[in-house]
């Protein structure tokens, strides 16, 4: 809870044609109605709730953080009227016969069920004008102070993600609030795909813009990230080729109106799918740090990733839901049920590099929410090991590598949770946004029936990793290598441990039913496939930043108090 602070006005003011008496400190806008009335009692702070601020009719004390205020709107006319956004007519000014009155609406934030966020509205009646005006300018005052708050934005849209629905959310329901918030925007719709990532990286004038928005899904996010990092390294004259350089981090914030068909990354960010929520958490500045692992191919970049990097079963559903775009999100289920009967298994070479000395595992049972302490201890111990550059990238490039090879159906790095409505838990419940890390899932050759139980379990509370045959390391390298990628020298190791079978009719043996399984799977990354199969991972903590806050925990106020979630 906020602590009030200074007072910079105290005033009679009316809501609704009863008296309140109105405070605003740096931090808090309070309103508490005057008549004390037979529910209140003032040894039960239970009715004044500052985070979660109620209707004006539904209660005697409100409050709001200044954080939390979206703007701040002049009423014109006396005793005239205006339409609110469902068609209703509301009466601005109370006729009371009074000397002239002015009135001011305070938009703010109000939160609702399963971390939505909606813009409420409050209006203030004044006695008079100069008095108005004092309360007015002063509101502005403490958000213009906030210099966390964007003023001017670039807008991608991706007109084709999703239910193709991008341009309609974005008009519809982020712009007026945008206008509401006075941010200003240049909107651009792409018109093929990377039209934003090359616009991004080679044209866009990034200096006027405090942050990019991206209206679409996670693989237009992708693009964002590609065009943004890619920019920030060669205006700072880094490579990003190279695998072990340490990248700079973009000064701009992005925001993310989801309009795609899986939006994890937003779903992780922020706790829900819900363009209107994102609004709000781009309109009052947050900031969510958030890492991003580099793939690499022989010492070439091939891309990005900050969610899911998955191999075999993500890959296959990806690489045939491709063919299905037109179903629109439900392509991933239909890709998932035949990928699931198909049950491909893949050979190969995981080796990774442990995190060591952070906190956390991925088995933990606390997860990464709002302000979280383990993303903000092991960023700071991972930029200190960063400042010793030399001795510790040396050791850890060294030793401590470990090495399995196996048969498996999947291979997932999760470098954040991977919430989705699809499971809510997500891939590793327990990854972090923002420290340093990825998890490392391994699920190994198993029946049908195992594998639907390993499945079913992320959409339960069920450990999924709680299984023989799956195993996760939180790693900060990783490397992969397909079977028939490997040297010479292990391929004769697997040969002898093999004794002198055959390779390829070993691989037709165990699928009598088609005689002619893949060898290889692709890498889903971020929703994209890559074009290599072996790879070599590396996790840069906090590169990027979100305009949002992580996922809130619930409070014991949230269900009782406001009425929005009831
Ligand atoms: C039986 C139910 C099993 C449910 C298992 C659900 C696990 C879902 C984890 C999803 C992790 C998603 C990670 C994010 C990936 C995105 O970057 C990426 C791109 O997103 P975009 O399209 O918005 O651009 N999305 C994806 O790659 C989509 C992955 C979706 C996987 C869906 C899998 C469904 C599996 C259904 C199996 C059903 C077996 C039924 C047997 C009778
Ligand atoms: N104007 C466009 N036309 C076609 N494809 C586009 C366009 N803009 C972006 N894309 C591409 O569309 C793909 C899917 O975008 P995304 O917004 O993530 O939707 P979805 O979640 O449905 O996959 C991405 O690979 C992105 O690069
Ligand atoms: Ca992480």
């Amino acid at each position: 809870m906020e602590r009030p602070g200074r007072l910079l006005l105290l005033s009679e003011l009316r809501v609704r044609n009863t008296a309140y008496d109105v405070s605003l400190s740096r931090s808090l806008l309070t309103w508490k109605r005057r008549i004390s009335s037979p529910v209140y009692h003032p040894f039960r702070p239970r009715f004044c709730v500052p985070s979660f601020p109620r209707r004006p009719d539904s209660g005697v004390c409100h409050s709001v953080s200044v954080s939390e205020i979206i703007s701040v709107r002049e009423e014109e006319e006396e005793n005239s009227s205006r339409q609110r956004d469902d068609g209703s007519w509301k009466k601005i000014k109370e006729r009371e016969g009074k000397d002239c009155r002015q009135a001011f609406t305070v938009l703010y934030v109000e939160r609702c069920r399963q971390h939505r966020w909606r813009c409420a509205e409050v209006t203030f009646t004044c006695p008079e004008e100069a008095l108005y005006q004092r309360w007015v300018s002063s509101i502005r005052e403490q958000l213009a102070s906030i210099t966390s708050r964007p003023k001017h934005l670039l807008v991608y849209i991706n007109p084709y993600g999703g239910k193709r629905q991008g341009k309609h959310i974005y008009e519809q329901k982020v712009a007026p609030l945008f206008a509401q918030a006075g941010v200003s925007t240049h909107v651009i719709v792409t018109e093929y795909a990377n039209y934003a990532r090359d616009h991004l990286r080679t044209e866009a004038e990034l200096k006027k813009f405090d942050g990019v928005v991206c209206v679409g899904g996670d693989g237009m996010f992708s693009e964002i990230i590609h065009g943004l990092i890619w920019r920030t390294q060669i205006d700072g004259s880094v490579d990003p080729n190279c695998p072990d350089q340490t990248l700079l981090p973009s000064s701009l914030h992005i925001g993310i109106i989801p309009a795609g068909s899986t939006d994890c990354i937003c779903f992780a960010t922020v706790g829900t799918n819900d363009p209107v929520t994102s609004a709000l958490h781009i309109i009052v500045g947050d900031s969510q740090p958030m890492d991003v692992c580099s793939v690499h191919h022989n010492n070439t970049f091939l891309r990005y990733s900050v969610s899911l990097l998955g191999y075999g079963f993500y890959g296959d559903v990806l690489t045939d839901s491709e063919r299905k775009r037109w179903m629109g999100p439900a392509r991933y289920d239909l890709s998932g049920v035949k990928m699931f009967l198909t049950h491909h298994y893949y050979e190969g070479t995981v080796s990774y590099l442990p995190a060591r000395g952070i906190v956390g595992t991925p088995r933990d049972a606390a997860k990464c929410r709002s302000g979280c302490v383990v993303c903000q201890h092991n960023g700071q111990l991972l930029s200190k090991r960063a400042e010793n550059y030399t001795m510790d990238e040396d050791s850890e490039s060294d030793g401590e590598w470990r090495t399995i090879r196996g048969k498996f159906l999947a291979i997932n790095a999760a470098s954040m949770s991977c919430a989705c409505p699809r499971s809510p838990k997500g891939l590793s419940p327990a990854a972090h946004l923002a420290d340093g890390t990825t998890d490392l899932i391994l699920v190994r050759k198993c029946s049908r029936f195992d594998f639907l139980r390993h499945l079913l379990r992320h959409t339960s509370k069920d450990d999924q990793f709680d299984l023989t045959f799956v195993e996760v390391h939180r790693v900060r390298r990783f490397r992969f290598t397909p079977r028939y990628c490997q040297s010479d020298s292990d391929l004769e190791l697997d040969l002898r441990e093999n004794g002198k079978r055959q390779i390829f009719s070993q691989i037709c043996r165990d699928h009598p039913a088609c005689g002619c399984a893949p060898a290889y799977s692709s890498w889903n990354c971020d929703g994209e496939i890559l074009t290599h199969t072996a790879i070599d991972v590396r996790v840069h903590c906090q590169l990027i930043k979100l305009f949002a806050r992580g996922i809130e925990e619930p409070t014991v106020f949230e269900d009782l108090t406001n009425p929005c979630a009831i």
